[in-house]
């Protein structure tokens, strides 16, 4: 038996560094929202006692380094589960882009090998082993407009985001999210206001959910690499409503209500990035 999965990918609507916490980690509050764009996988059971990973990207680790198969041996250790499996990743979402490409894959693990394995396993004990693997996990199980704190943790569903277009400019630079953490100073970034941004979305307010977006960690990355900032400043001038950078970078995106003007976004990035994508919200 196969089963399927799929792992869209996330944008950061607004994140806030409230503080660095004393194990290391910062205490955030984020809205996240998920788009189309998303990795497939495939879960097959092996004859062997393994875990095997395969991808269509030739650079994405097979080993214990891939979250997908952290998530399996996890699973696999917790509850004495003595099969194989094979993991075939159908990588989509740009890697290393702040887009959660691997906590989304981890989440879809979860959800398979519970099903698959016939776990029952509930939120709570995929969010624990989630964040074993990354942060951003528990907010993808859920994978719906949500409001999140603590390390990412906390998890308070909203309603969707009002839908409109979405277009990803990913530049052709990777971010080292434990890098742009270590260079934050929480008492010189700026601060968004995300319990006005998570009333915005609540009400379906597209215009006050415009205004209250924002991430405190972009400033940091745009001081290293300044191409984030014409980005954004060229989507606003092809008309969008709005561009900001997701998580901790590099990728931008913009919103906009139209479809013509989507269009219009994308054809005055394209040839300034290659990596261009136009998608719609998820409901
Ligand atoms: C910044 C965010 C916002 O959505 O996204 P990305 O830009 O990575 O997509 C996330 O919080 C990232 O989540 P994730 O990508 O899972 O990162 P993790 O592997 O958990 O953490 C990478 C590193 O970031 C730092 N980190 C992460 C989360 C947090 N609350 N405080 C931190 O200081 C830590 O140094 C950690 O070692
Ligand atoms: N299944 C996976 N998909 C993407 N990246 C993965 C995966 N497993 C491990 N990684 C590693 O995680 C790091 C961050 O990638 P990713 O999760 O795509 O970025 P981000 O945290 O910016 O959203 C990369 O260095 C990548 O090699």
């Amino acid at each position: 038996m196969e089963i399927i999965e799929k792992a869209p990918a996330k944008i950061n609507l607004g994140l806030d560094v409230l503080y660095k916490r004393e194990d290391g980690y910062h205490e955030l509050e984020m809205v996240m929202s998920s788009v189309d764009l998303a990795d497939h996988l495939s879960f097959e059971p092996l004859n062997k006692n393994q875990i095997v990973i395969e991808s269509n990207k030739a650079f994405l680790p097979s080993d214990q380094r891939n979250n997908v198969y952290q998530a399996a041996a996890i699973i696999k250790e917790r509850y004495g589960i003595d099969e194989g499996i094979k993991i075939t990743i159908k990588k989509n979402i740009p890697v290393a882009a702040g887009l959660g490409g691997g906590s989304t894959d981890c989440a879809a693990t979860l959800r398979g090998l519970n099903r698959l394995w016939g776990l029952h396993l509930s939120i709570e004990e995929m969010i624990d082993i989630g964040m074993h693997v990354g942060t951003d996990v528990p907010y993808c199980l859920y994978g719906t407009t949500s409001f999140i704190a603590g390390k990412g943790e906390i998890v308070k569903v909203l309603k969707p985001m009002p839908p409109c277009w979405v277009i990803l400019v990913k530049p052709r630079l990777s971010v080292s999210t434990r890098k742009i953490f270590q260079q934050v100073d929480t008492r010189r970034i700026t601060h968004p206001d995300m319990k006005n941004l998570a009333a915005a979305i609540l009400r379906q307010d597209y215009s006050a959910m415009l205004q209250y977006m924002g991430n405190s960690l972009e400033d940091v990355t745009i001081t290293k690499h300044p191409i984030i900032q014409q980005i954004k400043t060229r989507m606003v001038k092809y008309g969008a409503d709005t561009a900001l950078m997701s998580g901790s970078g590099p990728t931008v995106f913009a919103l906009c209500q139209k479809q013509s003007r989507a269009k219009r976004i994308v054809n005055g990035v394209k040839g300034f990035c290659d990596e261009v994508y136009m998608v719609r919200t998820l409901g």
